[in-house]
């Protein structure tokens, strides 16, 4: 028999209402995390990410649809659920400022119900990188130490699956460098991931799934190449050219392959930037422009979720940033 994936959405649906209306913030979303990797949720602001971890969280019900934490249902099996989930968010505070680092993750401890050995207690202090400032007050802190404290306080009583909401928004590229590398290390000792995330970078060294969304509702799912591939993308080319006609953006935009153009001003030259069907890239000699230097190389991540976006603007669904289920009559 298979392990249950330690977190399971299905059919998940939150709407909220506003005055008269009621708006569905997140609208039939399915995802899983398997056992020991980490499933990033992506999307633009109000796509609904926060909203859903806060239902896996336990702190908001959903309006429909099921979310089970190792088979443990949020709603009917609300205890057993939390005692498996450690929630990060980012940006936080919540700490006693004038306790130290260790009163504070006893207190939180203690609200959990969980008791907690001293030996654990230096031992989680010890993995954040925080032991030698565990008598030391919070208000000391800096912020990169604050969020290690953070992520020490969801992972106080070894949950299996950790929720981080934007666990680096805020803090410096050095500290979020921390941050990511920490989060990595716990997800090689087994622990599981839903994390949100605006930093595509963070995503693509994190993540083992991606899910897209926009207004809710799902754009794509799957791992690095299935996003690549739902987003039509294979390779991202950039021209340096010496002058640019308006002409040339219809020429390439006609051609076979091409998913996108970008055009920027490089000092006395113009860098020409073409997203590229899979195996698209043409030969410079196909180019409607001379080209000085060219540099092709795989899609990132950012470019294929830009791309998902931009084909939901284009089909008319991005209007709303949520979608509007009951107008008031
Ligand atoms: N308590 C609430 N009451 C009413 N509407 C809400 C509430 N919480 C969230 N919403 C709405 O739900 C939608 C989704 O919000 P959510 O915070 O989940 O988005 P998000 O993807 O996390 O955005 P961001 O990237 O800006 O954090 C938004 O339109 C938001 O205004």
């Amino acid at each position: 028999m298979t392990a249950p994936d330690v977190l399971s959405c299905r059919s998940l649906v939150r709407e909220f209402s506003r005055g008269r209306e009621r708006r569905r913030a997140v609208d039939g979303l399915d995802l899983s995390v398997p056992a020991g990797q980490v499933c990033a949720l992506i999307g633009p602001n109000g796509a609904g990410k926060t909203t859903t971890v806060r239902m896996c969280s336990t702190l908001l019900l959903p309006t429909s649809g099921s979310i089970s934490v190792l088979g443990h249902d949020v709603v009917r099996d609300t205890r057993a659920a939390r005692q498996n989930i450690g929630l990060v968010l980012g940006g936080e505070r919540g700490f006693y400022l004038r306790a130290s680092a260790q009163e504070n993750l006893r207190f939180f401890a203690a609200v959990q119900g969980a008791r907690i050995t001293r030996r654990a207690l230096s031992d989680v202090l010890d993995q954040v990188g925080l032991a030698d400032r565990a008598r030391s007050r919070v208000e000391t802190f800096s912020r990169g130490m604050v969020q290690r404290l953070h992520i020490a306080r969801a992972i106080l009583t070894r949950p299996a699956l950790l929720l981080l909401d934007e666990p680096t928004i805020g803090l410096d590229p050095e500290v979020a460098v921390e941050v990511r590398s920490l989060v990595r290390q716990l997800v090689a000792e087994g622990t599981s991931a839903l994390l949100t995330s605006h930093s595509m970078r963070e995503v693509e060294l994190l993540a083992d799934t991606i899910v897209v969304i926009a207004g809710g509702r799902t754009l794509a799912q799957g791992d690095a190449q299935a996003i690549g591939a739902a987003a039509g993308i294979g390779e991202v080319s950039s021209y340096l050219i010496d002058d640019w006609a308006e002409s040339y953006r219809s020429q390439l935009l006609s051609s076979p392959g091409v998913r996108s153009v970008d055009v920027h001003a490089r000092g006395l030259m113009t860098e020409v930037v073409v997203a590229w069907r899979s195996g698209a890239v043409p030969g410079s000699a196909h180019l409607p422009f001379l080209v000085r230097g060219e540099k092709t190389q795989a899609a990132g991540l950012e470019e294929c979720y830009l791309a998902l976006l931009a084909d939901r603007g284009r089909s008319g669904t991005g209007g709303a940033p949520d979608s509007l289920i009951d107008a008031a009559s």
